[in-house]
């Protein structure tokens, strides 16, 4: 098997004038858990149908396990789809919907029994098989869902929102049973969600979508640390993003005041946006701080405190800190050089100066 198990390369997806997917580049290593995330439209959808063959590109090629597949039909290809609403039969029970695939494929009937004993047992519904549908809970009725796409051994599982429709306790739990039923089974996943936690709890990479571009590829962790552009930095969990100006390699400027950071290989003076996660920032003393506030909010939240502090310029700052403090209150924020990452800023060159100088003068 190539390392490589699916591959898209200058893929574009227009339904008449709608363009949905614009030149589509990726490529996914087999046996890891991947995970396509994006707000509502952005395409995510359509690229599993893509790789499912339910749909086909208007141009650009899609490769799986080494070959070109954009003229397989879906049911040659080795790949199952769990679907949000599971779309299950509700007047069959749990084997017979399990086992309906292989009936079809024309699979004999003590290989059928056997696998789907096997499936049912990877997701822990032993001895369910004659349960009807309608008496299992949504998580129960998910796992099912499951089982009827693993019992086909697919190379690849493609899973469409497949959490949304539970409760936010089972949710969690869902998440992690996948993972490790993901781990067990070895097989690629390609897991679409909405949810940036979900994303970054379950995946070992993550492909972040908007508008049908690819924003960036990615580790959580890279992705969370290293945003690329303004999107990423906004959708990945809370962010201050500010415009500043790159004075040169290793510092930046900030409000008109000079920064050290970590970052270089920009040109001097270049216009930048500077990202601080609010968990980097922290409170202090007003002549320990490197920006100086007033506390307009804060609210306690079990582990941290979550604080604004509106800065002399207006600008308002979230910081997620274990320090107390008062509303009202002149604070310091302070922060390392290392917490302050510069990105290169993906607008027009008069938008992004109207926001530098709004935000310059304190609007
Ligand atoms: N068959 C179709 N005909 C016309 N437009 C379509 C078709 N399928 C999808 N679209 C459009 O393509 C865009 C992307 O849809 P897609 O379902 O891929 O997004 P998504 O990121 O999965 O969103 P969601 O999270 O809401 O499901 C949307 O604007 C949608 O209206």
């Amino acid at each position: 098997m190539v390392k490589n198990i699916m591959e898209f390369q200058h893929v574009s997806k227009q339904y008449d004038d709608n363009v949905v997917l614009r030149d589509i580049s990726f490529e996914i290593e087999a046996g890891k858990f991947y995970t396509l995330l994006g707000p509502s439209g952005s395409g995510k959808t359509t690229i599993l149908r893509l790789i499912a063959g339910f749909d086909h590109p208007s141009s650009g090629k899609i490769y799986f396990d080494g070959k070109q597949i954009n003229d397989i039909p879906a049911n040659q290809r080795q790949v199952n789809t769990v679907f949000q609403d599971y779309a299950l039969f509700p007047h069959m029970n749990v084997a017979e919907n399990v086992a309906f695939g292989l009936q079809i494929k024309g699979v004999k009937k003590a290989e059928i029994k056997q696998r789907v004993k096997e499936a049912l047992h990877l997701v822990q519904l032993d001895g369910y098989d004659d349960r009807e549908i309608t008496a299992m809970s949504g998580g129960q009725r998910q796992r099912v869902a499951i089982a009827r796409a693993i019992v086909n051994k697919p190379k690849v599982l493609l899973l469409d929102e497949a959490l949304s429709a539970l409760d936010h306790k089972l949710r969690v739990q869902m998440q992690t049973e996948l993972r490790q039923l993901q781990r067990r089974l070895g097989i690629t996943f390609i897991f679409v969600t909405h949810d940036q936690e979900e994303a970054l709890a379950m995946s070992d990479q993550i492909m972040i979508i908007n508008d049908g571009k690819i924003q960036q590829s990615g580790t959580p962790v890279d992705i969370y640390d290293e945003p690329l552009n303004h999107f990423v930095a906004d959708f990945i969990g809370e962010s201050n993003i500010v415009p500043g100006i790159m004075k040169k390699d290793y510092v930046v400027s900030i409000n008109g005041q000079d920064f050290d950071c970590v970052d270089a290989g920009m040109k001097p003076n270049e216009k930048v946006e500077v990202v601080i996660r609010p968990e980097d920032l922290d409170i202090t003393t007003v002549e320990k701080g490197k920006l100086v506030g007033t506390v307009e909010t804060q609210l306690f939240r079990g582990v941290d405190y979550q604080i604004t502090v509106i800065d002399q310029r207006n600008h308002k700052w979230k910081i997620n800190s274990i320090h107390k403090t008062k509303v009202g209150v002149k604070v310091g924020i302070t922060f390392d050089p290392e917490d302050i990452h510069v990105m290169r800023y993906n607008e027009s060159e008069e938008d992004f100066d109207a926001r530098l100088d709004s935000y310059e003068e304190g609007d």
